[in-house]
């Protein structure tokens, strides 16, 4: 195996009695789409907002790029190379696709948000948007208002908001939720030309989905990673049926 982009060694954080992440290990190596899979209040959020730092461990270590990076706030390990999307939508509605994205690449390149006329303007951001949304499959609606698009379109956009950082590592919080059957297959699709392009961390409650696109899926119960594998040695894992996937489903 390669040289882990982000290396995780001994997670751990207690919310008083209930430890949420227990001395998570996890490597994401460089060009894969790694799941973190498992049930409800497995600690997949918790770990994904550890990781960004806005929520500090009790113990353990993150690297990136193998450089410690647990002292580091959020936007420090955006410059780094960390992005992350999120389950509540964080657009502007009364903007376009573009603009929203222009506005991406300015934040990225380091100017304030104050400046919102020049996100409007400046051929370069919005040429640089453009390309992004093109990545995102997004092209053809550069031109429509948030507000008019749909939910599946809406959370292709914050992925290309997200590309907009240029992300060493993505980290991709249940892009399939909320979204339909049309909509789910879209964004697999999306993803899926992504491969090897974009190194992600998804977590993803859609089974179809996850191992339709990832290299290798990890699995959280109570907090603890109880495998790391391929998705057919997941599958077969016998520990993994039995916490998790339940047995005669997988
Ligand atoms: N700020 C907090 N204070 C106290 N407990 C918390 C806090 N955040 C999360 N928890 C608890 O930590 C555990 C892990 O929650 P988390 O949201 O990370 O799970 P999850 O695997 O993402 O769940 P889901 O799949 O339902 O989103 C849960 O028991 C949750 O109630």
């Amino acid at each position: 195996m390669s040289q882990p982009l982000l290396s995780v060694r001994g997670l751990r954080k207690r919310f008083g009695g209930l430890i949420a992440t227990d001395n998570v290990d996890l490597d994401v190596v460089e060009g894969e789409i790694h799941a973190l899979i498992g049930p409800n209040g497995a600690g997949k959020t918790t770990l994904l907002t550890q990781l960004f730092g806005e929520l500090s461990h009790d113990e353990g270590e993150i690297r990136l790029e193998g450089v410690p990076i647990d002292a580091l706030a959020t936007p420090q390990r955006v410059r780094r190379g960390l992005a992350r999307t999120f389950q509540i939508n964080q657009l502007l509605p009364d903007f376009s696709m573009l603009d929203n994205v222009a506005l991406a690449v300015q934040a990225r390149q380091g100017h304030s948000f104050r400046f919102f006329g020049d996100a409007r303007r400046d051929k370069g951001l919005r040429q640089r948007a453009r390309e992004h949304l093109t990545t995102a499959g997004l092209a053809h609606r550069a031109e429509v208002k948030v507000a008019d698009l749909s939910h599946g379109e809406q959370k292709q956009l914050e992925f290309a908001i997200a590309l907009a950082c240029e992300p060493r590592v993505l980290l991709l919080d249940e892009p399939m939720a909320g979204l339909g059957h049309a909509e789910s297959e879209q964004m697999v699709a999306m993803l899926s030309g992504l491969k090897g392009r974009v190194t992600m961390l998804l977590v993803e409650h859609d089974m179809d989905a996850v191992f339709a696109l990832a290299d290798r899926i990890s699995v959280l119960v109570y907090g603890r990673i109880i495998a790391t594998g391929t998705a057919q040695e997941i599958r077969d894992s016998a520990d993994v049926r039995t916490a998790y996937l339940g047995e005669g489903d997988a």
